[in-house]
C-alpha cells in the first residue's frame, strides 16, 4: 500500500452502553477505493460518520494524513460526503448546489462559477447546470451532489449507499462514472453499501463487518476465494460451507471428514481440529472434480446468462453451482434430478473453526 491517509487504531464508538463498533483498526492508503460492507446494523455508517467528524470515537484513534482527528468537528474537515438521500439545496439550481461549498469558503464569484461549470461538465450534466434540482432525474442528482462534493477537491471522499435510491440500470452505470473518476482524481473513496455486486465491481479492497467488528479486510478476491470465517464465507458471494473434522494432515495437504465423504484441501490443522471446506459455487463441477458428491436439484436462479442451481444432499445440506445458463440443458441439471458435483482439490478452501 502507498503510504496510509487514514488510520483507525483501536476505535471504538459506543451509544451509551451498546458498542457500535470495536476495536476497529484499518490502513485505508492514498488513493485507495475501499468499500464497507456488512449486514444492516453492523457498524458501516458509524465508521464512516467518524470520518467525517459527524460522530466522534469513545476511545481509539483516528488519523488523517497523520493528524489526529477525534475531535476535529465536520465542518472543519475536508471530507465530504454523499449519500443517498442527496440533500441537495430544493431552492438552488444544480450550478449554484455545486457552488456552494466553494461560497462557504469565501470563493469570489466568477472562480466558483467556472470551478462548478467545470465540475457538472466533467459529470456530463452541464446542460442542466440552470436546472432547478427538483426537476432532474435520480441520475442526474446524483452527479450533481458528486460534482458538489468534489469542487472542493477534497482527498477523501465518504460515500454511504450512494446509489441505492437508483434503477439497476442507473446503479451500473453511475459505478463506471465513479469508477473513472476515482482512478482518473486518485481520490481515495471510502464507499458504505449493502450490496456485494457493488463493492466488488468498484474496490480495491473491501472491509466485512460484523456487529461492530471488522471480520475481513481484502481485495474482492481474497475475500470471497479465501474468507478467513464462516461468516465472511456466508455473506460473500455462494459458496459451498462444508463442515466436518480434519482426519488427516500431511504436507500442506489436510483431509476432512463431513457427512457427506472426506475431502481434501491444501492447508494446515492437526487431525481432530473442526473445519471447513469452502467451494465458491463457480467452482463446483457437474460430473467432475478431484473431490465428489451427489445430490439433488432443488431449483434454479437466472441472473442474467448465469444461473446458479440449488441442490440439496442426502443430509440436507444445501449446495450451490453456478453454470452459463446456455450449459444448463448438457448438464442435466433440471429440478428433480440427481447429479455428480465436484470440485478440483486446489479450488477448495480450508476454514479453520474459531475458537469459540
Ligand atoms: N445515535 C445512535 N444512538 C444509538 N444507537 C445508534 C446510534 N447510531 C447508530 N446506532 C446503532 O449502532 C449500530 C450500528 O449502526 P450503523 O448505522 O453504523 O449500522 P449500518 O451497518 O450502517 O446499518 P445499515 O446498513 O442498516 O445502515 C446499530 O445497531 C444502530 O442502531
Amino acid at each position: 500500500m502507498t503510504e496510509p491517509l487514514v488510520t483507525f487504531e483501536r476505535v471504538e464508538k459506543r451509544f451509551d452502553d451498546f458498542v457500535a463498533v470495536k476495536g476497529a483498526t484499518l490502513d485505508i492508503g492514498a488513493g485507495e477505493f475501499v468499500a464497507i460492507m456488512g449486514p444492516s446494523g453492523c457498524g458501516k455508517t458509524t465508521t464512516l460518520r467518524m470520518l467525517a467528524g459527524l460522530d466522534a470515537p469513545t476511545s481509539g484513534t483516528i488519523r488523517i494524513a497523520g493528524q489526529v482527528m477525534n475531535d476535529v468537528p465536520a465542518h472543519e474537515r475536508d471530507t465530504p460526503m454523499v449519500w443517498q438521500s442527496l440533500a441537495l439545496f430544493p431552492f438552488l439550481n444544480a450550478r449554484e448546489n455545486v457552488e456552494f461549498g466553494l461560497k462557504m469558503r469565501g470563493v469570489g464569484v466568477s472562480e466558483r462559477r467556472q470551478r462548478a461549470m467545470t465540475w457538472l461538465d466533467r459529470m456530463e450534466i452541464a446542460e442542466f447546470a440552470e436546472r432547478n434540482v427538483e426537476t432532474l432525474s435520480g441520475g442526474q442528482r446524483q452527479r450533481v451532489a458528486l460534482a458538489r462534493a468534489l469542487v472542493t477537491e477534497p482527498k477523501l471522499l465518504l460515500l454511504d449507499e450512494p446509489l441505492s435510491a437508483l434503477d439497476a440500470h442507473l446503479v451500473i452505470r453511475m459505478q463506471s462514472v465513479l469508477s473513472r473518476l476515482q482512478r482518473e482524481l486518485g481520490i481515495t473513496f471510502v464507499y458504505v453499501t449493502h450490496s456485494q455486486s457493488e463493492a466488488f465491481a468498484m474496490a480495491d479492497r473491501v472491509v466485512i463487518m460484523s456487529q461492530g467488528e471488522i471480520a475481513q479486510v481484502g481485495t474482492p478476491r481474497e475475500v470471497y476465494r479465501a474468507p478467513r470465517s464462516r461468516f465472511v464465507a456466508e455473506f460473500v458471494g455462494r459458496n459451498n460451507i462444508l463442515p466436518g473434522e480434519v482426519v488427516a494432515s500431511h504436507q500442506g495437504m489436510v483431509s476432512v471428514q463431513t457427512p457427506l465423504g472426506t475431502f481434501n484441501v491444501q492447508g494446515d490443522a492437526a487431525p481432530g481440529t473442526s473445519a471447513s471446506i469452502v467451494v465458491a459455487a463457480d467452482m463446483m463441477q457437474v460430473g467432475g472434480g478431484e473431490n465428489r458428491l451427489t445430490a439433488t436439484v432443488i431449483s434454479e436462479e437466472f441472473v442474467g446468462s448465469m444461473v446458479t442451481a440449488f441442490l440439496e444432499a442426502s443430509d440436507g445440506t444445501e449446495l450451490k453451482v453456478q453454470v452459463q445458463e446456455r450449459a444448463l440443458a448438457d448438464l442435466g441439471l433440471e429440478t428433480g434430478r440427481e447429479v455428480s458435483l465436484g470440485w478440483n482439490t486446489a479450488d477448495g478452501h480450508l476454514l479453520v473453526d474459531e475458537t469459540p
